[in-house]
């Protein structure tokens, strides 16, 4: 049978690195015994004895164990706790001082100190105070490695049932050391990146595209010399293990190339069929849209965030005769002032210390002949509005740093959230940019004035999101559209877009989408609706009484014999319903 190992003989080694450290500082004999009795290690006359089981003349540990306390014997082979010892009356020992070796509460061991002659005695005994915190010392220590191996063979398990877990799921995974090396790659990874088992691969970098596309995030990986664009999300693991700092999750490429990919709009010539949405304002935009994709005039669109600012002015390009030119777009709210004037314009070679001592284009530049983005055009700073107004009128743009002009063939599409006529009136933009990139203005309305639009794109995001997930979802349950259709999505179509990605989830033993996987803060804002309906509609009991009499009489008849059922089914008596008819002035 195999016994179970004692916790001391776990780290074998180490125990015994302690004890010849104690014996060593105060020139005694050491052996440190486990919870069994079984000597794990010990110095001078115990060294050749370690591994024995000394069950038969340990009653001093025995008793150590017991009680976790420790046990100082000035008499061995005399003391009481020597009764039954084998050597009971013939012992050598002048004196023992045994400690236990604590776990949290539990005694896993003794730590005992034998002293062969008088001489050692006395030193002993002369300092015994300090001989006893020595000794707790060291079985502290003891006690800490044994827990930190422990910790680590827990860890070790954990890591072996996510390894196995992992290795069982469809999802390509990788998992990365702290040093950028691979210490993971389950099988789908493996299959899906056409690595072979046992080759030799080691490194690997992530580099962000910045670009997401349904809560996942663009990467270019390099694996060794190998490169591959994934779809997926990075997340940092807390720093316990060091093998495994980063895990990378990716969907099967396949799939997500012919299909998914095929319904979203970042990475591909889009037409106005990726603009969902059947209500009258939405068919006459596809129709604009078309109109003058070709012109080259500024184009400024408003609407509130989420409502398709970006999926708009990606079309426009698609539709456009530059769509095989640069779609280039800029944040202008997400990138600090003074990183975004270098950004726009680009600088040359020594401009301002930092920067790329080989200068860099910025995006006007980089949009040359094809279409500029703006986006977040309000929460561009009053400074760099001049210089963009200059760009706009001339056509030209000049990198920081030099004094050379380039020239530009651009079509500019600006977007912003914000009302910029009131951030003319604060004087927090310019009116002369406004009308410059306002020739062609495009006002998207929020989605709840467009409610005809919710229907198909919940059809047709359950789409997207039944290839993204491989869940078969076929639509909505009737009350939880009704729930969809009356919230007003402040987030408009991303919010829209977020819920069905987050009830699809949800979904995984259903083929409908059930109210009860709403999110909660949909359900809580249609219930406080609710009851600020109820509130208002509260009646006076007195009408409330004269409409259920009304109901009563409606059912079994105005006439005498009527009005004596209704009575009785009301449970008054039929004068008091001839008098309530009276008061309430109630007649047929
Ligand atoms: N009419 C629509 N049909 C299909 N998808 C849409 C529609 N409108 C918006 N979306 C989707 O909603 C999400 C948000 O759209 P987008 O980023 O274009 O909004 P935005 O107005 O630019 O937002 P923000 O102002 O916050 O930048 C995108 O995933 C986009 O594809």
């Amino acid at each position: 049978m195999n016994r179970r190992q004692s916790k001391l003989s776990l780290i074998r080694d180490v125990v015994k690195k302690y004890a010849n450290v104690v014996a060593n500082v105060l020139g005694v004999d050491v052996e440190i015994v486990d919870k069994d009795l079984n000597r794990i290690a010990g110095t001078g006359i115990f060294k050749k004895r370690v591994d024995e089981n000394i069950l038969g003349e340990a009653y001093v540990y025995q008793n150590v164990l017991e009680t976790g306390q420790y046990k100082i014997i000035e008499n061995p082979g005399e003391h009481g706790l020597c009764e039954r010892c084998v050597n009971k009356g013939g012992c050598s020992e002048e004196l023992e001082l045994s400690a236990p070796i604590k776990l949290k509460d539990e005694v896993i061991g003794v730590i005992g100190l034998i002293c062969s002659n008088t001489v050692q005695k006395q030193i002993i005994l002369s300092e015994i105070d300090l001989q006893l915190e020595f000794l707790y010392q060291i079985s502290d220590f003891i006690s800490s490695k044994v827990y930190e191996y422990m910790e680590n063979e827990r860890n070790k398990s954990v890591i072996n049932v996510l390894t196995n877990i992992i290795d069982n799921v469809d999802k390509g995974i990788i998992m990365t050391s702290e040093e950028g090396q691979i210490s993971h790659m389950n099988d789908s990874a493996k299959t899906q990146l056409h690595i072979k088992t046992n080759q030799n691969i080691e490194n690997i970098e992530f580099v962000s595209k910045n670009e997401f596309i349904m809560g996942k995030e663009e990467y270019t990986i390099k694996i060794g010399d190998m490169k591959f664009d994934l779809l997926g999300n990075l997340i940092s693991l807390p720093s316990v293990i060091s093998n495994y700092n980063k895990v990378f999750m990716f969907n099967r490429i396949k799939k997500m190339k012919s299909e998914a990919y095929a319904l979203t709009n970042a990475h591909r010539t889009i037409t106005t069929d990726a603009i969902l949405g059947k209500s009258k304002y939405t068919n006459a935009l596809k129709e604009r849209i078309k109109k003058f994709s070709d012109s080259k005039s500024t184009i400024l669109i408003t609407g509130e965030s989420g409502t398709g600012k970006e999926l708009i002015a990606r079309t426009i390009h698609s539709e456009s005769n530059r769509s095989d030119k640069p779609f280039v777009a800029i944040n202008c709210g997400a990138i600090p002032d003074e990183l975004l004037e270098s950004e726009l314009f680009g600088y040359v070679k020594g401009a301002f210390t930092g920067a790329n001592s080989n200068g860099r284009m910025g995006k006007f530049e980089l949009s040359n002949e094809g279409v500029i983005f703006l986006d977040e055009i309000g929460d561009m700073p009053l400074h760099l509005q001049v210089k963009i107004l200059r760009v706009l009128q001339e056509r030209k743009v000049t990198r920081i740093g030099s004094n050379k002009p380039i020239d530009l063939d651009i079509r500019v599409i600006a977007a912003t959230n914000k009302d910029l006529k009131e951030l003319i009136k604060k004087n927090n933009f310019r009116d002369d940019l406004y009308y410059r990139l306002n020739v062609i203005p495009i006002n998207i309305p929020p989605l709840r004035e467009r409610i005809e639009d919710i229907e198909i794109i919940m059809e047709q995001k359950i789409k997207k999101y039944n290839l993204l997930f491989e869940k078969d979802v076929e639509g909505i349950a009737e009350d939880a559209k009704k729930i969809l259709l009356e919230y007003p999505w402040p987030g408009n179509v991303r919010e829209l877009e977020n819920t069905l990605e987050y009830m699809i989830n949800l979904a995984d033993n259903y083929n409908i989408l059930k109210k009860e996987m709403i999110p909660e803060n949909i359900m809580n804002y249609i219930q406080n609706r609710d009851i600020g309906n109820e509130i208002e509609t509260i009646k006076k009991l007195k009408d409330v009484e004269k409409d259920y009499i009304i109901k009563a009489l409606d059912i079994y008849g105005w006439d005498t014999k009527g009005k004596k059922m209704a009575s009785k089914k009301l449970g008054i008596g039929i004068a008091t319903l001839y008098r309530k008819l009276d008061e309430s002035k109630c007649q047929k």
